[in-house]
């Protein structure tokens, strides 16, 4: 068995289509999906406001490597076009974590670096596993009560999107 945590972001046309695309294509995978959340960008700061999202997925067949190929399948689906790093995209899928996996291989880092420090991780994650924990970090609840208050606050949910299911 092999249960991942999948983060989204979109910040460039219709947003909320493109989360959407993403957890249908892992509708026949999916354990539970977050609310939407309207996020700040941190990183590069002048570009539009994100919608995150996380989701859970489990697939008794898929290693982590075929994770990150499927989130590389959906970003491919959204039309994403790789331009500069932490710059607006269409569809962004990071691999958050896979069971207890550690991997230091630049091409698939787990977990995924950011997420310590990500509020935009943390909360949307957090609203749909309360007992979340990082490899290596500890519980994402501690993790996200560390960060300051205006990292949290630049994440406001969104109820009036609804991600899953659609109708
Ligand atoms: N855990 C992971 N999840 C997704 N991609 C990863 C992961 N670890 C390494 N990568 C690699 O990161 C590259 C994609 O980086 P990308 O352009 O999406 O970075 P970014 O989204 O701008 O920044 P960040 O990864 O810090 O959110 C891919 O080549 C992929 O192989
Ligand atoms: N709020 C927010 N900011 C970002 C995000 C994101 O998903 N949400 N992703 C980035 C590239 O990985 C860069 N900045």
């Amino acid at each position: 068995m092999s249960r991942a945590v999948l983060s989204l972001g979109s910040n460039l046309g219709d947003r909320l289509a493109y989360l959407r695309l993403a957890v249908e294509g892992l509708a026949d995978r999916l354990v539970s999906v977050s609310s939407v959340y309207q996020t700040r960008p941190w990183g590069v700061q002048d570009q539009p406001d994100f919608l995150n999202a996380v989701c859970i997925v489990d697939d008794p067949e898929a290693d982590h490597w075929a994770w990150l190929r499927a989130g590389q399948e959906l970003e491919r689906r959204a039309g994403r076009v790789r331009q500069r790093r932490w710059g607006p995209r269409t569809l962004d899928v990071d691999v958050v974590t896979v069971d207890g996996v550690r991997s230091d291989d630049p091409e698939l880092l787990l977990p995924h670096p950011g997420t310590a420090e990500r509020a935009t991780v943390l909360i949307p994650w957090l609203e749909i596993d309360p007992a979340a924990r990082v490899p290596g970090h500890g519980r994402a609840a501690d993790l996200l009560a560390a960060l300051p208050e205006a990292d949290r606050e630049a994440v406001t949910p969104r109820p009036d999107l609804r991600l899953w299911p659609v109708t």
